[in-house]
Formats: structure tokens, sequence, C-alpha cells
């Protein structure tokens, strides 16, 4: 199993630049999360991965070599935009997609019926699949990227939607699948969930991959975040100290970003002389807080 690598996609729509130089890799094996604000681009790359759109420049290379048409046959794709037939029974409906990838049909029967199994929608099994819920059409649709045995999987917000033990069944698949050494990635607005479950985590902003790590990396090269307890208001005590910016003040509760430079033990003293402190360390920030970071730079 090999690396998925995308390398310097553009894409205009008119005047708008959904891709701008867009370049990262899915490694074999990991699980990457996939996130960014609405409309920066992630659902275009999607697209351009599995053929369906045309990059203006770009290319993606799977093990070493292009995709070819043969290729993005091996690809588990789940549009954002769900693509099932609504008419069509969940089963043959899933037995059809694995036979237009080329299985035969009792694999295909037999790779539907586990995966139905699996993801808890047998007793739908011959229904129609707009009479499902949305959230069971979702673990169906979820079906559909998977029952063809894919080498690759791409999905575009898989997790929008579900209930909490679709959420666990749907996190258990995509990291087997990890484990299996297939390169998957997906796009989600769950960050809570996506710093739980990746090994990795791109943020996109306006057409481009801005950061690319693991999340205690990016942590890492994020300015230092503290926590004081105590010591109101914080403006009577903050004002003075060089690199210290507060982040937030209420119910006693300080946060503060230090920058370069600036001394943790002035803080501590600082606070200690405008009243008790009850607490005082380091807050780790969450992916939501690099997030933040990330989106807001691009504001002048
Ligand atoms: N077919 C299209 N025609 C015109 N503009 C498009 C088309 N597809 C995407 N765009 C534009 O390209 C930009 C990127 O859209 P894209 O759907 O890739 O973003 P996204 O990151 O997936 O957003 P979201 O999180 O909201 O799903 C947006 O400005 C969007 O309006």
């Amino acid at each position: 199993m090999g690396t998925l690598e995308i390398s310097h996609l553009s894409k205009r729509f008119g005047d708008v630049v959904a891709l701008d130089d867009m370049t990262f890799d899915v490694r074999a094996g990991e699980l990457l999360g996939f996130v960014g604000s609405n409309g920066a681009g992630k659902t275009t790359a999607m697209r351009v991965v599995l053929g369906v759109l045309e990059p203006d420049a770009g290319e993606v290379h799977w093990e070493g070599r292009p995709l070819t048409l043969d290729t993005r046959r091996q690809i588990g794709y789940m549009p954002e935009e769900r693509g099932l037939y609504p008419r069509m029974k969940v089963r043959d409906q899933l037995v059809y997609l694995a036979r237009l990838h080329g299985m035969s049909t009792s694999d295909a029967r037999a790779s539907t019926d586990r995966w139905l199994d699996r993801l808890g929608v047998t007793a739908r099994r011959d229904d129609e699949v707009q009479k499902l819920s949305l959230g069971n059409q979702q673990r169906v649709q979820l079906a559909a990227s998977l029952v063809h045995d894919p080498r690759i999987l791409v999905l575009d917000e898989p997790f929008s939607g579900l209930d909490p033990v679709a959420v666990d069944v749907m996190s258990e698949v995509l990291r087997e699948k990890a484990t299996e050494g297939i390169p998957v990635v997906f796009s989600s607005h769950q960050l809570d969930l996506v710093e739980r479950l990746c090994d990795r985590v791109g943020i996109v902003r306006s057409g481009r991959m801005v950061v690319v790590g693991r999340v205690d990396e990016l942590r890492a090269a994020g300015p230092r975040r503290l926590v004081v307890e105590g010591a109101q208001p914080a403006s009577r005590w903050t004002a003075g100290l060089a690199g210290v910016r507060v982040l937030a003040s209420d119910n006693g509760r300080t946060e503060l970003e230090l920058t370069d430079g600036a001394d943790d033990q002035a803080v501590l003293r600082a606070a200690l002389a405008a009243g008790p402190v009850r607490g005082f360390g380091d807050r780790r920030p969450s992916l939501t807080d690099l997030f933040r970071d990330v989106v807001s730079e691009a504001s002048p």
C-alpha cells in the first residue's frame, strides 16, 4: 500500500480560486483529518483526487505513479452530496456498486452483507434508500465506499449528522482500515473528533494547505498558553507584563498567551501580588484553538 500524494493542485471556478497550489500527502496506514472553513476547498480537492473534476494545474500520485482510471476505481469515496439512488433497495444498490468496481456477484453479495451487518443496517437491506433516516442513509453511503474493498479511502464529511453510536462505529471502521495499511483522508468540522481520531491533521485555508502535522506537533509550534485561577480582575495585574496577551478572563479563571521570551514566573508574581492564586499551569490548546489561530492569521 502506498502514499497518496496531492501536488500543487490549482482550480478556479470563474473568479473563485477554489484550490491554490494545494499540496499534501496521505500516508499508507494513516488517518488524515482534512479541516478548514466553509468554502476552503476540501470538497474540490477530494473531487480532483477522485477524478470527477479536472484541476487547472497539479497532479495526484499513488504509489509514486499518476492516478489512472484503473487505480481510481480502487478509491472508496463518500461524496458530500450523498450519491445513492433513492428508489433502489439498500442491498441491491450495494451489490450493484461492488459489481461496478469489478467484483464477482457472489463476492459482491458477501461483502455487502458483511458491511450491512457491521454498520448495523441489515434490518433495512430490503428497503428503498429514500425510506431510511438520514443517519441510516449515511451508514449505507459508508458501506458503498467500502463494499469493493478499496485501497484508498476519501470521505467527505462522513460524520455529519450521525448519532453518537454511529460516530463510534464509523470511527472504529476508519481506524481499522488505516490499520490495514490503507491511506484514509476525511473532512470534518467536528474538530474534537478529528483530534481524537486522526494521526495527522491538515488545515486548509483559501485553497491552500497551511498546516499539516500531528496535533501535538502543531501544539508545540504554537504560542504557549497559561491558565491562572484566582487573582481577579485580570486587567489589574496583566497590564504591565511584556509578551502576555489575555485570551479570556471570567469566573476567576484567566487564560493567557505568552509570546517568545515572556516569563511565566513574572506572570505568577504579578498574579500573586493581585490576590490569592489557586491554580497556575499550562493549558494545552485544542485543535479548535489551533484552527482558530490558523484561520485568524488570514485576517489583516
Ligand atoms: N462547481 C462549482 N462551481 C462554482 N464554484 C464552485 C464549484 N465548486 C466549488 N466552488 C467554489 O469553490 C470554493 C471551494 O468550495 P469547496 O466545496 O471545495 O469547499 P469546502 O472546503 O468543501 O467547504 P465546506 O466545508 O463548506 O463543505 C467555494 O468558494 C465554492 O463556492
